[in-house]
Parts: structure tokens; C-alpha cells; sequence
């Protein structure tokens, strides 16, 4: 990698002692400071506390191509994994995932609305078990995912280099 794209891909946030949500800021589904990320909203849905669900509407084009015309497989399984990243916070855990499954219903096109739902199923210990699909928005579900997530513990992120700047 050149010094060049070492500095472009180097967040400020990562000056000083940053938290850890200044150090997502370029996660590649989310964060609003990767310039080539997938820059995903979600809304967050807590009406049943125990079951939270997440919601982002997107649509993407040819950056993102696998087969002409439809999204890459691989972008498929970001998106699934990224929308169920988001029922950790609800759940007040940080958690990262451990294991997932994606079922290729019917390719996902390109140049179209789609819809990205994930919901928390269950919880077993530090285990959580999230479910999430990519709709058209008529309701046609095209991909589907389950994933099991950690919940990550002072150990853990201490291991992964992660302290809180008041630790
Ligand atoms: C790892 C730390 C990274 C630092 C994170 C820092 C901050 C977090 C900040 C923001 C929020 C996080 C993410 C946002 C970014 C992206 C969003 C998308 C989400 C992702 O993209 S995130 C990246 C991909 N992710 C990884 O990079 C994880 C790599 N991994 C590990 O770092 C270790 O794996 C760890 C630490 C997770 C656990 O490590 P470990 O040694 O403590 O435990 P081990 O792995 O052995 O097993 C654990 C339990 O999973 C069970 N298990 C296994 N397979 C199963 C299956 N199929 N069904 C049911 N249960 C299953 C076992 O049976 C056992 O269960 P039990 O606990 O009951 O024994």
C-alpha cells in the first residue's frame, strides 16, 4: 500500500486516545468517514424490547457488481452481517460476529430500492442470535442471513488492543 493511500485510509479519530464509536467511524458498512463504504443508515426499532429490529433502505450500482446487473455475493454478506451488527447496541452489548449463514434466494439487483431488516431472535450467555434479509420493496425476500454474535468483554477487547480512554 502506498504512503498515499496509508494516509487516506488512516481516520483522524485515530489520533490521541479516541472511543471506540470514533474508531468505527470508518467501518466499511457504516461509517460515515470511509470514503468507499457502504455509508448504511439504520433506523432502530425497540418496540419489543427483548426482539429489537434494524432497518436501512439502500441501493447500489455498478461498485458493487458480481454478476452484470446484480450485487456481489460477498456485498450480499456485508449487508446481512452489517444490519445484524446493529441489534448489539439496542441490546446494550458490543458484540462482534462469530458465525454466519447466508441463503442466495434470488440475485439482488443493482439500480433498485431495496429493503435491509434484521432481527434479534435470541440469547444464550454471551451468545446472540440475530436473523436479517434484503428485500425488494414490495416484500420479496432475496437473501437471508443468521449469525451468531459474541459479546465482547474487557478481556477480549483488551486482547484486540481496545481500551476506553478512561480504563
Ligand atoms: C474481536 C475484537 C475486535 C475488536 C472490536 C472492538 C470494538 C467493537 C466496536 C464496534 C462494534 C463491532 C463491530 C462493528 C463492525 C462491523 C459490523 C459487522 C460485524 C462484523 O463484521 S464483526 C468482524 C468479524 N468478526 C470477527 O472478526 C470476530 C473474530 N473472532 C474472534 O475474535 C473470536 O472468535 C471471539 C473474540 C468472537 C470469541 O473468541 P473466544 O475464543 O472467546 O470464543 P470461540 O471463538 O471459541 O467461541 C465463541 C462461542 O461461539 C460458539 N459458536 C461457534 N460457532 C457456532 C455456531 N455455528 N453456532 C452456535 N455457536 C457457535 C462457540 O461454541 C462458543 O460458544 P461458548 O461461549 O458457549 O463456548
Amino acid at each position: 500500500m502506498s504512503s498515499q493511500d496509508t494516509v487516506r485510509h488512516t481516520p483522524l479519530s485515530m489520533d490521541g486516545n479516541p472511543t471506540i464509536d470514533e474508531r468505527a467511524s470508518h467501518c466499511f458498512g457504516c461509517g460515515p468517514a470511509n470514503p468507499q463504504g457502504l455509508h448504511l443508515v439504520f433506523s432502530t426499532d425497540t418496540t419489543v424490547p427483548e426482539h429489537p429490529a434494524a432497518t436501512a433502505h439502500l441501493q447500489l450500482d455498478r461498485l458493487h457488481e458480481g454478476p452484470p446487473g446484480y450485487v456481489h455475493g460477498g456485498i450480499v454478506a456485508t449487508l446481512l452481517d452489517e444490519a445484524m451488527s446493529k441489534l448489539n447496541r439496542p441490546l446494550d452489548v458490543l458484540a462482534v460476529t462469530r458465525h454466519m449463514e447466508v441463503d442466495y434466494l434470488r440475485p439482488v439487483p443493482l439500480f433498485q430500492p431495496l429493503v435491509l431488516i434484521s432481527r434479534h431472535s435470541h440469547r444464550d450467555g454471551r451468545k446472540l442470535f440475530h436473523q436479517a434479509e434484503i428485500q425488494t420493496t414490495g416484500g420479496a425476500v432475496l437473501a437471508r442471513g443468521k449469525a451468531v454474535f459474541i459479546r465482547l468483554d474487557k478481556a477480549i477487547l483488551a486482547r484486540a488492543g481496545f481500551t476506553q480512554p478512561d480504563d
